[in-house]
């Protein structure tokens, strides 16, 4: 049921310099894939670091109704798991709130248990599409039932007996690459799956952790990742890093606010999500990384971000699934540099919590950018400052709040946002962070 409380308004008005040194939420994708994984394991899983955001409460929510023991214990999470395809019957719809990621990865963990379960969403979920995996999935043998466009509710009789599946993802998801490996986890055999372009490989790091055997080799532009059926997943410990896709809104703040400088400890570098960081420098943005190092298997670093005169980019399609959800903020920094910035190929943001494509151009707009869509290109046209002055939609879709609220920290007149409430989705405690290092963002 959607919420019938009013939903809150912030103004986000042009601020003094930021400084300061924060760490960001957990990373979300690691988040989800931690608690399923750990569901699906035989013992005890110790998750360190967890977002503690609606999407991820979500994932937990659904584990649990599948009969995984899930708790907290200090700071930690702990997850007792049922082993694979020892997940049981939910006894009520399973509700997986703004999250695509939480309803696509158990998707395919669904197809090959042996349940009946019924999936749904908020109204941004309940609008995006499922075919992109329910069709690769009714090959293990497993059927579904959904609202017409292949739209959540969507219900899934899984199968005992599932067949492994050979799928290529005909567009770069690590959502569908996802869930074709956790369905092909309860299938005997050998599941393949072939991406036309490298994406994040969170999945397939996490299940070698756990003791599955994962193969990955080039293919072409892409990887073909190779997964043996059925082995038997141990409980391991998980250390959750920062979330870079976070961190760039800080980051973002101290590049466009003058005097800024902010440092973002312990946020995830994973080089399948730092096509920001890389179109940020060719922007000419001061950005350093320091202390790089490994933590629980993926890389992480200190990120430092200083104010920068910022100059127009062209950012290449094939960069988009290392920054897929980066496309607003980047959207934002090209408003505030010099030149007109191109960012190419960004068809998937249309099925995203909002068409984020449209959503973005009409948030700058509104504040007095002007920019031009042209088939999936975004064009912007930076003239080293913004006006601001107007009222974000956000269409329930978090990124699009942080952006707005970013923007208004630099902008001439403050901008303001009609819903901040969708931020706790992925950035819980967003607002008291950024007030934390200086950002002017009040209740309005
Ligand atoms: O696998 C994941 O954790 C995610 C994959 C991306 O989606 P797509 O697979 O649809 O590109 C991304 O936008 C999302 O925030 C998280
Ligand atoms: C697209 C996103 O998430 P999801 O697909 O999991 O809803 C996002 O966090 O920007």
């Amino acid at each position: 049921m959607e919420s019938l409380t009013p939903r809150p308004h912030i103004s986000a008005r042009p601020a003094a310099p930021l400084t300061g040194s924060i760490g960001v939420p957990g990373d979300k994708s690691i988040s989800h894939r931690a608690l399923m994984f750990g569901a699906l394991a035989i013992g005890q899983t110790r998750i360190s670091g967890l977002l503690e955001g609606e999407d991820v409460l979500r994932t937990a929510g659904a584990m649990r109704a599948l009969g995984a023991e899930i708790s907290r214990d200090g700071a930690d999470w702990l997850v007792a798991g049922r082993g694979i395809g020892g997940l049981t019957e939910p006894a009520d719809v399973l509700d997986m709130g703004n999250s695509g990621t939480a309803a696509r990865l158990l998707a395919g963990i669904l197809a090959s248990h042996d349940l009946y379960a019924v999936m749904t969403g908020d109204a941004s979920l309940r609008k995006r599409p499922m075919a992109r995996v329910i069709e690769p999935l009714k090959g293990t043998g497993a059927q579904f039932f959904a609202r017409s466009g292949n739209r959540l509710p969507l219900t899934i009789i899984g199968t005992r007996e599932a067949m492994p599946l050979t799928y290529r993802l005909p567009v770069a998801s690590a959502q569908v690459k996802s869930a074709v490996l956790l369905a092909g986890l309860n299938a005997r055999g050998v599941t393949e799956v072939e991406e036309p372009e490298p994406t994040r490989d969170h999945s397939e790091n996490m299940l070698r952790h756990f003791g599955a055997q994962v193969s990955v080799e080039r293919a072409g532009k892409g990887r073909l990742i190779r997964l043996t059926g059925q082995p038997e997943l141990r409980a391991a410990d998980v250390v959750v890093p920062g979330d870079p896709s976070s961190a760039a809104f800080p980051i973002a703040a101290a590049l466009l606010v003058p005097g800024s400088k902010v440092t973002i400890t312990g946020a995830g570098l994973n080089p399948l999500r730092t096509g920001l960081f890389e179109s940020l420098r060719e922007m000419g943005a001061e950005l350093t990384i320091e202390n790089a190092r490994i933590e629980g298997g993926e890389p992480v670093g200190d990120i430092v971000a200083a104010y920068t005169e910022l100059r127009a980019v062209d950012v290449p399609a094939e960069r988009a699934p290392s920054m897929i959800d980066e496309y607003p903020i980047l959207a934002v920094l090209c408003a505030a540099a010099n030149g007109t910035s191109r960012l190419r190929g960004l068809s998937e943001l249309r099925v995203k919590e909002s068409d984020r494509l449209s959503a973005t151009a009409a948030l700058l707009r509104v504040n007095g950018v002007q920019v031009e869509i042209e088939g999936d290109d975004l064009i912007i046209h930076g003239t080293g400052s913004i006006p601001g002055g107007g009222l974000v939609e956000t269409h329930m879709d978090h990124r699009l709040a942080m952006s707005a609220l970013v923007l208004g920290q630099a902008s001439k007149e403050p901008a303001r946002i009609d819903d901040a409430s969708f931020i706790d989705t992925s950035f819980p405690g967003f607002l008291t962070l950024m007030r934390g290092l200086g950002a002017n963002m009040v209740a309005a």
